[in-house]
């Protein structure tokens, strides 16, 4: 075990009421899209990316999202973590209606509830493993605590990083680097975590050792995790995949 996938409930409810509470939690989405729509272009180069897309991810589950080139999985994604904004349609993430926030909300909402990761890992060159794990903590002003040293020790330990954390990334390998970078999209504990082909540069090897962690996360850590990827191998360890073909989920 990596931590508790559902969350104790207070106040000394009795087991029943205490199953129906976590019941309720893992039951309402982590993240929701009404009817998305996204065109690029205009007139004869018009391109729809997304077509009236209805989608909810539940809570604490790994979701692959899969298709062809230009399918519209990157618009999707890019859309459900407030990195672009749809033509019509609402996203809904930990309750809140992402088209409600202004451009600085959706930047502080962005940083406390979504964690991303890259084909390209997007560590820092000159920080150590352990100092990019903590980098998110920084970032939001804060000063680094025992409580944050401790959680980044415990991300590092799952994802077996914790023998790492003084090296630089040009001292790890992929998927050491990828782990890491997983670790540090963890920090704050992200309502959704997106992994962006996070096995895109990885030897078949790595990859798996990635995707294991990945889905060890989500069902470990009730972190609910989402996936754009092209490899089926990559797809098999999630558990559930959704296909999108010409802008649609189909
Ligand atoms: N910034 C943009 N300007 C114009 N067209 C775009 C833009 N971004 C995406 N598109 C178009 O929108 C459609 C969906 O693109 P998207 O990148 O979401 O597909 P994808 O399934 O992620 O593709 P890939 O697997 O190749 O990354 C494509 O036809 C693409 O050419």
């Amino acid at each position: 075990m990596i931590g508790q996938r559902p969350p104790a409930p207070r106040g000394g409810l009795h087991s029943a009421e205490a199953a129906d509470v976590r019941k309720d939690v893992f039951q309402t989405p982590a993240a929701s899209a009404r009817a998305l729509t996204k065109t690029f272009g205009r007139g004869e180069a018009k391109v729809h990316a997304l077509r009236s897309v209805d989608l909810d991810l539940p809570r604490g589950r790994f979701t692959a999202i899969m298709g062809p080139s230009g399918s519209g999985k990157s618009t999707l994604m890019h859309c459900l973590a407030g990195l672009d904004q749809a033509d019509s349609g609402a996203v809904t993430i930990a309750g809140t209606d992402l088209g409600s926030l202004d451009d600085d909300e959706l930047t502080i909402f962005r940083r406390e509830h979504i964690g991303f990761v890259f084909q390209s890992f997007n560590l820092l060159p000159m920080l150590t493993a352990s100092q990019n794990i903590l980098l998110p903590f920084e970032l939001t002003g804060c000063r680094i605590d025992e409580a944050a040293r401790a959680r980044a020790a415990h991300l590092a330990e799952a994802l077996g990083v914790a023998n790492r954390l003084a090296h630089r990334p040009a001292e790890l390998s992929g998927g050491q680097q990828q782990r890491v970078a997983i670790a540090r999209a963890l920090l704050l504990s992200p309502d959704l975590l997106f992994a962006d082909e996070p096995t895109g540069n990885l030897d078949s090897a790595a990859a798996a050792g990635v995707l294991h962690h990945l889905r060890r996360t989500a069902h470990e850590l009730g972190q609910t995790v989402v996936m754009v990827t092209h490899d089926p191998v990559a797809a098999k360890y999630a558990d559930d995949v959704i296909i999108m073909q010409d802008a649609r989920i189909v």
